[in-house]
Protein backbone atom coordinates (compact mmCIF):
# COMPACT_ATOMS: atom_id res chain seq x y z
CA UNK A 1 0.00 0.00 0.00
CA UNK A 2 1.15 3.51 -1.02
CA UNK A 3 0.36 6.55 0.54
CA UNK A 4 -1.95 6.74 3.49
CA UNK A 5 -5.03 4.17 3.50
CA UNK A 6 -8.15 6.09 3.84
CA UNK A 7 -7.84 9.57 2.86
CA UNK A 8 -10.77 12.57 2.79
CA UNK A 9 -9.35 15.01 0.32
CA UNK A 10 -10.92 18.65 -0.29
CA UNK A 11 -14.04 16.94 0.20
CA UNK A 12 -17.36 20.44 -0.91
CA UNK A 13 -20.96 19.02 -0.43
CA UNK A 14 -23.40 21.71 -1.36
CA UNK A 15 -27.02 21.58 -0.84
CA UNK A 16 -29.43 23.72 -2.63
CA UNK A 17 -27.35 27.23 -1.59
CA UNK A 18 -25.94 25.58 1.64
CA UNK A 19 -22.61 24.61 1.50
CA UNK A 20 -22.31 21.83 4.16
CA UNK A 21 -18.91 20.98 3.99
CA UNK A 22 -16.45 23.34 2.53
CA UNK A 23 -12.89 21.49 1.06
CA UNK A 24 -12.56 18.74 4.28
CA UNK A 25 -9.67 17.21 4.29
CA UNK A 26 -8.01 14.44 6.15
CA UNK A 27 -6.12 11.48 6.98
CA UNK A 28 -7.13 7.96 8.64
CA UNK A 29 -4.27 5.43 9.27
CA UNK A 30 -5.19 1.77 8.92
CA UNK A 31 -6.06 -0.10 12.32
CA UNK A 32 -6.97 2.91 14.15
CA UNK A 33 -10.08 4.73 15.39
CA UNK A 34 -10.27 8.02 14.70
CA UNK A 35 -13.06 10.70 15.84
CA UNK A 36 -14.42 12.98 14.00
CA UNK A 37 -16.31 15.89 15.94
CA UNK A 38 -18.01 19.05 16.25
CA UNK A 39 -20.86 21.46 17.16
CA UNK A 40 -24.02 20.50 15.84
CA UNK A 41 -24.44 21.09 12.42
CA UNK A 42 -20.76 20.97 11.72
CA UNK A 43 -20.98 18.24 8.94
CA UNK A 44 -19.96 15.53 10.22
CA UNK A 45 -22.75 13.07 9.22
CA UNK A 46 -22.87 14.77 5.55
CA UNK A 47 -18.73 13.93 5.38
CA UNK A 48 -19.91 10.28 6.75
CA UNK A 49 -22.46 9.80 4.02
CA UNK A 50 -20.12 10.99 1.55
CA UNK A 51 -17.19 8.84 2.72
CA UNK A 52 -20.20 5.65 2.34
CA UNK A 53 -21.16 6.25 -1.12
CA UNK A 54 -24.51 7.72 0.68
CA UNK A 55 -24.18 11.48 -1.20
CA UNK A 56 -22.03 11.95 -4.14
CA UNK A 57 -19.37 15.06 -3.09
CA UNK A 58 -19.97 18.14 -5.28
CA UNK A 59 -16.39 18.28 -5.55
CA UNK A 60 -13.06 16.34 -3.79
CA UNK A 61 -12.21 13.04 -3.47
CA UNK A 62 -11.85 9.84 -0.93
CA UNK A 63 -9.54 7.63 -1.22
CA UNK A 64 -9.30 4.14 -0.17
CA UNK A 65 -5.61 2.69 -0.65
CA UNK A 66 -5.25 5.34 -3.14
CA UNK A 67 -8.22 4.34 -5.27
CA UNK A 68 -11.31 6.53 -5.61
CA UNK A 69 -14.01 5.23 -3.85
CA UNK A 70 -16.10 8.57 -3.80
CA UNK A 71 -18.93 8.54 -6.57
CA UNK A 72 -19.46 5.25 -5.92
CA UNK A 73 -22.93 4.16 -5.02
CA UNK A 74 -22.97 2.84 -1.13
CA UNK A 75 -23.15 -1.10 -2.50
CA UNK A 76 -19.85 -0.67 -4.61
CA UNK A 77 -18.21 1.29 -1.49
CA UNK A 78 -19.16 -1.19 0.55
CA UNK A 79 -17.90 -4.31 -1.54
CA UNK A 80 -14.54 -2.25 -0.91
CA UNK A 81 -14.81 -2.76 2.38
CA UNK A 82 -16.00 0.71 4.25
CA UNK A 83 -19.33 0.11 5.60
CA UNK A 84 -21.74 2.45 7.82
CA UNK A 85 -24.00 1.53 10.88
CA UNK A 86 -26.41 4.59 11.36
CA UNK A 87 -27.28 6.76 13.93
CA UNK A 88 -31.34 5.63 13.72
CA UNK A 89 -31.86 2.21 13.98
CA UNK A 90 -32.74 0.46 10.74
CA UNK A 91 -33.37 -2.96 12.04
CA UNK A 92 -36.00 -4.88 10.59
CA UNK A 93 -38.25 -4.78 13.86
CA UNK A 94 -40.42 -7.86 12.83
CA UNK A 95 -37.75 -9.89 12.17
CA UNK A 96 -35.29 -11.78 14.39
CA UNK A 97 -31.67 -10.97 15.58
CA UNK A 98 -30.32 -13.37 13.06
CA UNK A 99 -32.94 -12.51 10.08
CA UNK A 100 -31.29 -9.00 10.61
CA UNK A 101 -27.69 -10.33 11.00
CA UNK A 102 -28.49 -12.70 7.80
CA UNK A 103 -29.30 -9.98 5.29
CA UNK A 104 -25.98 -8.03 6.50
CA UNK A 105 -24.24 -10.84 4.90
CA UNK A 106 -25.77 -10.29 1.61
CA UNK A 107 -23.14 -7.21 1.40
CA UNK A 108 -20.63 -9.91 1.23
CA UNK A 109 -22.46 -12.63 -0.78
CA UNK A 110 -24.08 -11.16 -3.71
CA UNK A 111 -27.40 -12.52 -3.72
CA UNK A 112 -27.40 -14.19 -7.17
CA UNK A 113 -31.09 -15.71 -8.57
CA UNK A 114 -30.15 -18.26 -10.68
CA UNK A 115 -27.89 -20.20 -7.96
CA UNK A 116 -30.88 -20.25 -5.46
CA UNK A 117 -32.95 -21.78 -8.02
CA UNK A 118 -30.32 -24.21 -9.12
CA UNK A 119 -29.38 -24.60 -5.06
CA UNK A 120 -25.48 -23.96 -6.04
CA UNK A 121 -26.06 -20.79 -3.42
CA UNK A 122 -25.84 -23.57 -0.50
CA UNK A 123 -22.36 -23.54 0.34
CA UNK A 124 -22.66 -19.67 0.38
CA UNK A 125 -25.46 -19.69 2.44
CA UNK A 126 -23.82 -21.72 4.94
CA UNK A 127 -20.73 -19.48 5.27
CA UNK A 128 -23.44 -16.39 5.39
CA UNK A 129 -25.25 -18.00 8.71
CA UNK A 130 -21.80 -18.70 10.07
CA UNK A 131 -20.76 -15.16 9.45
CA UNK A 132 -23.82 -13.83 11.52
CA UNK A 133 -23.37 -16.76 14.04
CA UNK A 134 -19.22 -15.14 14.48
CA UNK A 135 -20.74 -11.73 14.33
CA UNK A 136 -23.42 -12.43 16.67
CA UNK A 137 -21.30 -13.87 18.68
CA UNK A 138 -18.95 -10.99 18.86
CA UNK A 139 -21.23 -8.66 19.97
CA UNK A 140 -23.12 -10.68 22.55
CA UNK A 141 -26.14 -11.75 20.59
CA UNK A 142 -25.74 -15.20 19.73
CA UNK A 143 -28.11 -15.83 22.95
CA UNK A 144 -30.52 -13.62 21.56
CA UNK A 145 -30.68 -14.73 18.12
CA UNK A 146 -34.13 -15.80 17.94
CA UNK A 147 -35.67 -12.62 19.46
CA UNK A 148 -37.42 -10.33 17.59
CA UNK A 149 -35.39 -7.03 16.61
CA UNK A 150 -37.71 -4.97 17.88
CA UNK A 151 -38.37 -6.77 21.00
CA UNK A 152 -34.23 -5.64 22.02
CA UNK A 153 -33.28 -3.06 24.92
CA UNK A 154 -32.14 -0.49 23.68
CA UNK A 155 -28.14 -1.58 23.99
CA UNK A 156 -28.99 -4.74 22.33
CA UNK A 157 -30.22 -2.85 19.59
CA UNK A 158 -27.38 -0.77 18.87
CA UNK A 159 -25.08 -3.83 19.02
CA UNK A 160 -27.32 -5.71 16.62
CA UNK A 161 -26.43 -2.35 14.38
CA UNK A 162 -22.59 -2.96 14.59
CA UNK A 163 -23.12 -6.66 14.14
CA UNK A 164 -25.31 -6.41 10.54
CA UNK A 165 -22.25 -4.01 9.53
CA UNK A 166 -19.74 -6.50 10.48
CA UNK A 167 -21.00 -9.54 8.91
CA UNK A 168 -20.20 -7.66 5.47
CA UNK A 169 -16.46 -8.29 6.79
CA UNK A 170 -15.57 -4.39 6.95
CA UNK A 171 -11.82 -2.72 6.27
CA UNK A 172 -13.12 0.68 7.27
CA UNK A 173 -16.43 0.66 9.92
CA UNK A 174 -18.23 4.10 10.02
CA UNK A 175 -19.60 4.46 13.36
CA UNK A 176 -22.70 7.01 13.39
CA UNK A 177 -22.84 7.57 17.13
CA UNK A 178 -22.77 4.59 18.47
CA UNK A 179 -23.49 5.48 21.88
CA UNK A 180 -26.59 7.84 21.72
CA UNK A 181 -29.25 6.73 24.16
CA UNK A 182 -26.82 3.92 26.22
CA UNK A 183 -26.36 4.28 29.91
CA UNK A 184 -22.56 4.19 31.29
CA UNK A 185 -22.90 0.27 31.39
CA UNK A 186 -23.13 -0.16 27.87
CA UNK A 187 -21.49 2.49 26.40
CA UNK A 188 -18.59 0.80 28.75
CA UNK A 189 -18.82 -2.26 27.05
CA UNK A 190 -19.51 -1.16 23.40
CA UNK A 191 -16.02 0.90 24.53
CA UNK A 192 -14.41 -2.51 25.09
CA UNK A 193 -15.94 -3.85 21.74
CA UNK A 194 -14.82 -0.95 19.31
CA UNK A 195 -11.60 -1.52 21.06
CA UNK A 196 -11.55 -5.36 19.99
CA UNK A 197 -12.32 -4.79 16.45
CA UNK A 198 -9.22 -2.28 15.89
CA UNK A 199 -7.11 -5.27 17.73
CA UNK A 200 -8.99 -7.09 14.65
CA UNK A 201 -7.15 -4.42 12.15
CA UNK A 202 -10.22 -3.32 11.86
CA UNK A 203 -9.63 0.52 11.09
CA UNK A 204 -12.52 2.60 12.80
CA UNK A 205 -14.07 6.25 12.03
CA UNK A 206 -16.35 7.72 14.69
CA UNK A 207 -18.69 10.43 15.03
CA UNK A 208 -20.31 10.80 18.38
CA UNK A 209 -21.28 13.55 21.26
CA UNK A 210 -20.16 11.39 24.13
CA UNK A 211 -16.96 13.43 24.46
CA UNK A 212 -15.52 10.63 27.16
CA UNK A 213 -16.35 8.50 25.05
CA UNK A 214 -14.45 10.04 22.23
CA UNK A 215 -11.25 10.98 24.43
CA UNK A 216 -11.13 7.38 26.02
CA UNK A 217 -11.53 5.59 22.74
CA UNK A 218 -9.67 7.75 19.99
CA UNK A 219 -5.90 7.56 18.63
CA UNK A 220 -6.66 10.47 16.60
CA UNK A 221 -9.45 13.19 16.48
CA UNK A 222 -10.56 15.69 13.48
CA UNK A 223 -12.65 18.54 14.72
CA UNK A 224 -14.79 20.35 11.72
CA UNK A 225 -16.58 23.60 12.35
CA UNK A 226 -18.57 25.30 10.09
CA UNK A 227 -18.15 22.45 7.24
CA UNK A 228 -14.35 23.10 7.57
CA UNK A 229 -11.50 21.49 9.63
CA UNK A 230 -10.26 23.07 12.59
CA UNK A 231 -8.00 21.15 14.09
CA UNK A 232 -6.73 17.32 14.41
CA UNK A 233 -4.33 15.43 16.99
CA UNK A 234 -4.70 13.26 19.78
CA UNK A 235 -7.22 13.26 22.19
CA UNK A 236 -5.07 14.94 25.08
CA UNK A 237 -4.05 17.69 21.98
CA UNK A 238 -7.85 18.10 21.05
CA UNK A 239 -9.19 18.79 24.72
CA UNK A 240 -7.25 21.49 25.47
CA UNK A 241 -6.85 23.16 21.77
CA UNK A 242 -8.14 26.61 22.38
CA UNK A 243 -9.99 26.47 18.83
CA UNK A 244 -11.83 23.32 19.35
CA UNK A 245 -12.89 24.91 23.12
CA UNK A 246 -14.33 28.24 21.04
CA UNK A 247 -16.12 26.28 18.40
CA UNK A 248 -18.08 24.46 21.39
CA UNK A 249 -18.78 27.36 23.56
CA UNK A 250 -22.33 27.40 23.93
CA UNK A 251 -22.29 24.04 22.61
CA UNK A 252 -22.07 21.94 26.07
CA UNK A 253 -17.98 20.73 25.58
CA UNK A 254 -17.42 18.52 28.25
CA UNK A 255 -14.38 17.25 27.81
CA UNK A 256 -13.55 15.16 30.61
N1 LIG B 1 -29.88 16.63 2.88
C1 LIG B 1 -29.67 17.88 3.26
N2 LIG B 1 -30.25 18.93 2.64
C2 LIG B 1 -30.00 20.20 3.02
N3 LIG B 1 -29.21 20.54 4.05
C3 LIG B 1 -28.61 19.55 4.72
C4 LIG B 1 -28.80 18.17 4.38
N4 LIG B 1 -28.08 17.41 5.24
C5 LIG B 1 -27.46 18.27 6.07
N5 LIG B 1 -27.78 19.54 5.76
C6 LIG B 1 -27.25 20.74 6.44
O1 LIG B 1 -25.84 20.67 6.39
C7 LIG B 1 -25.25 21.12 7.61
C8 LIG B 1 -24.41 20.02 8.21
O2 LIG B 1 -25.26 18.98 8.68
P1 LIG B 1 -24.74 17.61 9.28
O3 LIG B 1 -25.93 16.79 9.61
O4 LIG B 1 -23.74 17.02 8.36
O5 LIG B 1 -24.01 18.09 10.60
P2 LIG B 1 -23.54 17.24 11.86
O6 LIG B 1 -22.20 17.77 12.23
O7 LIG B 1 -23.65 15.80 11.57
O8 LIG B 1 -24.62 17.68 12.94
P3 LIG B 1 -25.20 16.87 14.23
O9 LIG B 1 -24.07 16.79 15.20
O10 LIG B 1 -26.28 17.77 14.70
O11 LIG B 1 -25.68 15.53 13.74
C9 LIG B 1 -26.40 21.57 8.48
O12 LIG B 1 -26.56 22.95 8.32
C10 LIG B 1 -27.58 20.82 7.91
O13 LIG B 1 -28.79 21.52 8.14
Amino acid sequence: MTGPFLEMDQLIMRFGGLTAVQGLSFKVEHGTIHGLIGPNGAGKTTTFNMVSGFYRPSAGEVRLRGEVISGLNMYEVARRGVIRTFQHSTLFAEMTVMENALIGTHIAFRPNLFAAITGSDRPDRRKARMRAEEALDFFGLLHLADVRAGDLAHGHERALGMAIAMTGQPDVLLLDEPFTGMNPEETGRMMELVRKLRDNKITILLVEHDMQAIMGLCDRITCMSFGKFLAEGKPEEIRTNPAVIEAYLGGGFHAA
